[in-house]
């Protein structure tokens, strides 16, 4: 049997772009309607899932399962969901004609499992030869825990470029020993977008928090600079 196919998502008008921390992180929720979810996680059913690896040296722990394909259909599929927003992130987005990797994951994180922090690079797209800018995450559940965490006064650039921005914060946490960080929760259908770039002082140092009740599934690719 065929396996299922991904469905045609359709653009929204006026959904709000937030600016959790301008210049890095932005959310648009509902980006997704629960029809879309549960067509998506019906695809999700054809895709190999594979069981997590001991991280490779210098690699954070990820304790999630893991799908991926290769994919220019799907990538243009949501790229045109995307499209609406783009122009208002900054670090502006400079390229004529926008593009999405088609290397789409999936990623299924049961109950206790997370992904440690680590920093998101600049990824080749051999096909394009573009480099990766901008992560695009969408939440295809809901669960407690297993929030994306920033981590606001680092960057992979040293401590001349660190951001001064203030976060508009869905959950804002101060944590003296570590510095101040901002939650993004996992909600179905919510969009998060997290700058990875080569300026703007790169990624910030992120994690996949434990995920304590529910299980957690996204879907993520990039967008290419
Ligand atoms: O699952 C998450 O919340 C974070 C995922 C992540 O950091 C990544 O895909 O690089
Ligand atoms: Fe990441």
């Amino acid at each position: 049997m065929a396996p299922p196919p991904f469905p045609n998502l359709k653009p929204k008008s006026n959904l709000t772009l937030n600016a959790i921390l301008p210049s890095q992180i932005y959310t648009v929720d509902d980006f997704l309607s629960a029809t879309e979810i549960k067509a998506i996680r019906t695809w999700i059913e054809g895709v190999v899932m594979e069981e997590p690896k001991p991280p490779g040296k210098g690699e954070a722990e990820r304790t999630a399962r893991r799908g991926s394909i290769n994919s220019p259909d799907i990538a243009s599929i949501v790229l045109r969901m995307l499209l609406p927003y783009i122009p208002l992130l900054s670090p502006l987005y400079k390229s004529s004609s926008p593009a999405l990797s088609p290397n789409i994951r999936i990623y299924h994180y049961p109950r206790q499992t997370y992904f440690r922090c680590h920093y998101d690079s600049p990824t080749l797209d051999p096909t394009s030869k573009r480099l990766s800018c901008w992560t695009i995450l969408i939440y295809l559940s809901d669960c407690t825990g297993g929030g994306t965490t920033f981590h606001l006064s680092t960057h992979d650039t040293g401590s001349a470029n660190k951001k001064k921005n203030k976060p508009n914060a869905i959950t804002k946490k101060a944590d003296n020993a570590e510095g101040e960080k901002v939650t993004v929760e996992p909600k179905a259908g919510r969009l998060l977008l997290h700058w990875h770039g080569m300026s703007g002082g790169g990624c910030l140092k992120h994690e996949g928090k434990e995920v304590e009740q529910g299980d957690k599934w996204v879907f993520r690719t990039d967008i290419l600079a």
